[in-house]
């Protein structure tokens, strides 16, 4: 049993308050300075059809296909993963209700400074100069806490939903693992190595529609921490970009029932660098109030993080120090995208 958890982990490197409340959205006609962010040159690909690999986790072949996918994209499709599509529905349900209470509702459930759940802004902000144009509410393990203020009488469905999807996300995320071990030629014996619990976050993200869209941010380019995320995205718009290396960004078209996984930070140290941690964004709509939900997966944070494979084209096991999850969290929450670089060897 693990003797520190995963919310333990964030709470040692607090916000100020004030870093922490979303903008009421609903109220703000047009985009404050605060949320204005400099015009962009980024790159784009010149095939606009280009896009990530689909995999159906019930080929014959997917612990290939799932290899090569995170090697040459880190991210991928997941379709035949057997989560209903009903709890998907669900989820977003929920979710939107959520995100729809009038904002003094919503403050019920205010992430504290210090700590890692409930409602707020997304956690990267502080990196950034300028605001981003999303709210989010973040869950560890049961979200009743949190629930119950937002909804006093009214808070067992939402509960039942996010406890169901993360009971669900969780068997997909290790079986996926396990197929990428797999595919890294990993032993049988050795692709089990953490102990539970496993070091889990459920990340509900709400963009609301905005009236100037190319000047915002929905969700500052970023990596995700952990081994592997699972995402939802909503299918009724677009807004999730990842960059790929000499292509620029390539926005993820949602595929109705399919699951976006990609490829987390721990999960280029365990490979040795093999896969790529994708770079990601989400960018806004002018109509569309869009939604996606991201569930992150990784060892328990006393769990030491190690390469379990040579780097390519050497015989080195050595490409990266050996960090706990938790050290990594702490490097991570501070130096955000230079955190890889600093453990590399
Ligand atoms: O909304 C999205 O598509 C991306 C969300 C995301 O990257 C995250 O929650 O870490
Ligand atoms: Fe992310």
């Amino acid at each position: 049993m693990s003797s520190t958890t995963l919310s333990e982990a964030y709470r040692d490197h607090p916000l100020s308050l004030h870093h922490v409340i979303p903008l009421d959205f609903n109220t703000i006609p047009t985009v404050p300075d605060s949320h204005l962010w400099p015009p962009s040159d980024d790159d784009f690909p010149s095939d606009d059809r280009l896009s990530i690999p689909v995999v159906d986790l019930m080929d014959p072949d997917a612990v290939k296909l799932i290899g090569d996918a995170c090697e040459t994209w880190g991210v991928f499709h997941l379709t035949g993963h057997g989560i209903p599509l009903s709890l998907l529905e669900h989820v977003e349900v929920e979710g939107r209700q959520l995100f729809s209470l009038p904002a003094e509702q919503k403050l019920k459930a205010l992430r504290s400074p210090g700590g890692a759940t409930g409602y707020g802004v997304a956690q990267i902000s502080p990196f950034f100069p300028k605001y981003m144009w999303h709210e989010g509410f973040t869950i560890m393990g049961s979200p009743l806490e949190q629930a119950i203020q937002l909804w006093p009488d009214d808070h067992k469905r939402f509960c039942d939903v996010m406890d169901d999807y993360q009971k669900q996300m969780k068997m997909l995320a290790e079986k996926v693992i396990s197929l990428i071990m797999r595919s890294l030629e990993i032993h049988e014996e050795m692709i089990r190595i953490w102990p539970e619990p496993a070091g889990t976050a459920l990340q509900l993200n709400s963009y609301p529609s905005c009236p100037d869209p190319n000047r915002v941010m929905g969700l500052a380019p970023h990596t995700d921490s952990l081994l592997l995320t699972i995402l939802h995205q909503s299918a009724t718009t677009t807004g999730l970009q990842i960059f790929k290396e000499e292509v620029g960004w390539v926005l993820v078209y949602p595929i109705h029932g399919a699951l976006v996984v990609n490829v987390g930070d721990l999960l280029h140290i365990l490979s040795n660098a093999r896969f790529p941690s994708v770079l990601h964004r989400a960018i806004v709509s002018q109509s569309k109030h869009r939604l996606s939900v991201a569930y992150f997966y990784g060892p328990p944070p006393d769990f030491n993080v190690t390469p379990l494979v040579k780097c390519l084209n050497s015989d080195q096991m050595t490409g990266f120090l050996s960090v706990t999850v938790k050290e990594y969290i702490s490097i991570k929450a501070k130096n955000l995208e230079k955190a890889l670089s600093l453990i590399r060897i």
